[in-house]
């Protein structure tokens, strides 16, 4: 049967596509008229204080301008996707399936709790797909014998959960959500729930001592494995350990079935030498699976994600074996979803727009962006171009070398320690030019970037049922450190020569340029936000019109650009299944991370890129606290630790309030020219709307996420001085 009667996968273009690149050309003319009407007043203003103001709304309406158009090109031709992985299964045997490797990183055993990482490689493991063709290797960052431990229990869990899985046809793969569900009517769920909560009670037990007892060790092999734990191994300075915990060639489960391999990998650490975080911990994997079973596709994963479906292989694989889709493909890339969001999103973590609206639209161009986890890899993508195979080093990393010797074999087991030691990658191109690339802290970002620009192609496959479902954190300080690290992360790769509005699009065209730079500039958001958080609301302290009055034709451009703006992020949102509180969620959100993230952030990189301070891979929690889990599925924005970082949100709602309230002292006392200062009113208005949650965590909250007093007393000092600063200024 030819793949032509049996199509492995359709697809189809947005109907808005006419609509959104007309719309596009409107408001561009509308932004060119705003532009204009800026530099005409900037060159007839009278005085010093009108020439700084006009400059400031210049400089920012330009920024949102270039920002605008980097928007668009994600809405120039987004493109959904359908597969059919009935049949792939259907066109292919078994026999012929691609083996797959599959990469866990963690970081952490007490932000990432090794149950949460064990429930990850569990789902993975209980894939729909042939044993003997997965591997799942586990990257340690921690170096810990605590999340070691965990798997070794994971391995011996997992002879019962697989086959449970296969037998029962069981959906909900991740045993954590598994037991969550309904499960009394499958006739041994009860037995591997109890096995299950074993497990998990041992590895909490250990973990809570903070070491391995010797109870726990079962069998000389074990205890010689947790011996490497010697005094002076410390998470910085450690050797390799690499352990198999299943072997594929070897071990059954519990009904003769083969089982996945399984490996476990702490790469050596040492304090002198760079380890490049995530980056370098997934180009250990690359090499060190190599050397084991060099599978020609690899899956890459966080520890907060597992497989929401068994299927999802098969899915990956109607794009990557499908042969008219030619060798360019480089990459299936799947949304990230998260479980545990609340009923309305309050931070915004569902970054619908990263990773679903946007990956659309770039999916209709080349391919969408990296996101780090849920993403197949073609493995031949990290060796260079399609049409220029880069050879590493050795040989045997090559991507298709053929692994012929046991994966425990001495060869083999010498040769992954080899490629796992922290000097291994000195002068040769691991992290430049082979492999996951160095040099950003958003490394999927960076690493997808030169993918594409090196000529990949890619696919976003975003099937209705969730390939993976991650976590996303919960509290506000989490959150905007995490979009923190990104700013530094996308700053370092806008600033580098690979910055995409010059080299990228250079490479890959203008759209596919501009919506990688839309992401490389994210950070500058904070400029126009902050200008348009604090000049207007001082110009209306001071009773002085910044913006045209409400009988001016200007004041219509106004009008449209705002509505316009707002309204189409709306629909692309609500089109996507979003919610008007989510999508009102998402734009506070979007100020907030303004005001903290992208302006904190834009600094330490200013600092590290001067060399006064070095930014690592702050890993992002992952532990729930009971009080704060309370608060947040009840709405509630946490602010409880004393961050710099809330200064100016801060600043910037006593501000806004201070302002719509004086300019409805004036308008009463009918000192103010109400026609002339309406935008800022509304403006101002706007901003309190927004500020709500943030008035309500300084005022009428008792509970520990309340705004710290120490951060509303700053606060209201900086917002007091900045405001005789500009009645100084303002008035002269
Ligand atoms: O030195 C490190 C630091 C982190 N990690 C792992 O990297 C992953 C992502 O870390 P996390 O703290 O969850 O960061 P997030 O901001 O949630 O992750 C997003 O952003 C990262 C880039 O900043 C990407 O790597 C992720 O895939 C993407 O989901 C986790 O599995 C970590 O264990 C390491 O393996 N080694
Ligand atoms: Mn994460």
């Amino acid at each position: 049967m030819s793949t032509d009667d049996l199509p492995l996968h359709t697809h189809k273009h947005s109907l808005r596509i006419p609509f959104n690149r007309l719309f596009a050309l409107i408001y561009w003319c509308a932004i060119l008229a705003l532009l204009y009407h800026h530099t005409h007043s900037l060159l007839h203003s009278t005085t010093l204080t009108s020439f700084f103001i006009t400059l400031s709304l210049l400089i920012s309406d330009s920024i949102l301008a270039f920002l605008n158009i980097a928007t668009q090109a994600f809405r120039m031709n987004p493109l959904y996707r359908k597969e059919f992985p009935e049949n792939l299964k259907r066109v292919l045997r078994k026999s012929d399936l691609p083996a797959l490797d599959v990469f866990i990183c963690t970081a952490d055993p007490y932000k990432e709790p090794p149950m949460n990482v064990v429930n990850t490689a569990l789902s993975v493991m209980a894939y729909d797909y042939p044993t003997e063709k997965l591997s799942v290797y586990v990257s340690d960052d921690g170096g810990s014998a605590l999340t070691l431990f965990a798997f070794v229990e994971a391995a011996k869990f997992a002879r019962h959960w697989l086959p449970f899985c296969r037998e029962n046809n069981i959906v909900e793969r991740c045993p954590e959500a598994f037991f969550e569900t309904d499960h009394s009517r499958f006739f041994e769920a009860e037995n591997i729930e109890v096995m299950y909560q074993g497990m998990k009670a041992r590895v909490e037990n250990v973990i809570e001592r903070g070491k391995v007892d010797v109870e726990y060790i079962t069998g000389e092999r074990e205890s010689q494995v947790f011996s490497k734990w010697s005094d002076g191994f410390t998470r910085q300075n450690h050797p390799t350990i690499i352990q198999v915990l299943l072997d594929s060639s070897k071990e059954r489960d519990i009904t003769g079935n083969a089982m996945p391999n399984l490996i476990y990998v702490s790469r050596e650490k040492s304090r002198t030498s760079e380890h490049n975080f995530k980056a370098g911990a997934l180009n250990v994997l690359i090499r060190v699976s190599a050397a084991m079973t060099n599978a020609p596709i690899v899956l890459t994963i966080d520890c907060d994600m597992y497989s929401n479906d068994a299927q999802t292989p098969y899915r990956a694989l109607c794009y990557l074996l499908d042969p008219k889709l030619g060798s360019k493909l480089g990459y299936v890339q799947f949304p990230q979803r998260f479980r545990g969001i609340n009923k309305n999103d309050i931070y915004a973590c569902e970054l619908k727009r990263l990773f679903v609206i946007n990956a659309e639209g770039m999916d209709g161009v080349l391919g969408p962006n990296y996101v780090g986890t849920g993403c197949f890899f073609n493995r031949r993508v990290f060796f260079g171009g399609p049409s220029q195979l880069l050879s590493p080093e050795i040989p045997e990393l090559a991507p298709y070398n053929v692994v012929d010797k046991l994966i425990q074999s001495t060869e083999v087991m010498e040769l992954a320690h080899t490629v796992a030691a922290c000097n291994y990658e000195k002068n040769t191109d691991w992290g430049w030019k082979i492999g996951v690339r160095y040099g950003s802290l958003v490394e999927d970002y960076f690493t997808g970037y030169q993918l594409q620009c090196e000529g990949w192609k890619a696919i976003f496959c975003n099937p209705a049922r969730a390939a993976f479902y991650g976590d996303a954190p919960i509290n506000l300080v989490d959150v905007i450190n995490q979009t923190k690290r990104w700013t530094i992360g996308l700053l370092e790769v806008t600033f580098s020569k690979y910055s995409p509005i010059t080299f990228g699009i250079r490479a890959m065209g203008p759209i596919m340029g501009l919506s990688y730079a839309h992401y490389s500039f994210w950070p500058i958001w904070s400029i126009p936000i902050t200008i348009y958080a604090f000049l207007p609301q001082l110009a209306l302290l001071n009773g002085i019109t910044i913006f045209p009055k409400v009988s001016e034709k200007w004041f219509i451009l106004y009008v449209f650009l705002f509505l316009g703006a707002y309204t189409q992020d709306f629909l692309d949102f609500v089109v996507e299944g979003g919610t008007f509180p989510r999508w009102w969620n998402d734009q506070r959100m979007w100020m907030v991370r303004s005001l903290s993230s992208f302006l904190f952030g834009s600094i330490e990189y200013l600092l590290k890129s001067l060399g006064i301070s070095t930014h690592g891979f702050n890993v992002t929690s992952k532990v729930l606290d009971e009080d704060q889990s309370k608060r947040y599925e009840q709405g509630t924005m946490e602010f409880g630790v004393p961050s710099p970082m809330f200064v100016p949100l801060t600043m910037a709602a006593l501000l806004n309030l201070a302002a719509f309230s004086w300019g409805h002292v004036g308008a009463f006392r009918g000192s103010n020219d109400l026609e002339g200062l309406f935008l800022q009113m509304f403006i101002a208005g706007f901003g309190i709307v927004n500020c709500i949650p943030i008035y309500e965590a300084i005022v009428s909250r008792s509970d520990k996420g309340r705004i710290p007093t120490k951060t509303t007393l700053v606060s209201l000092f900086l917002a007091l001085a900045l405001c005789v600063g500009a009645y100084v200024s303002l008035r002269n």
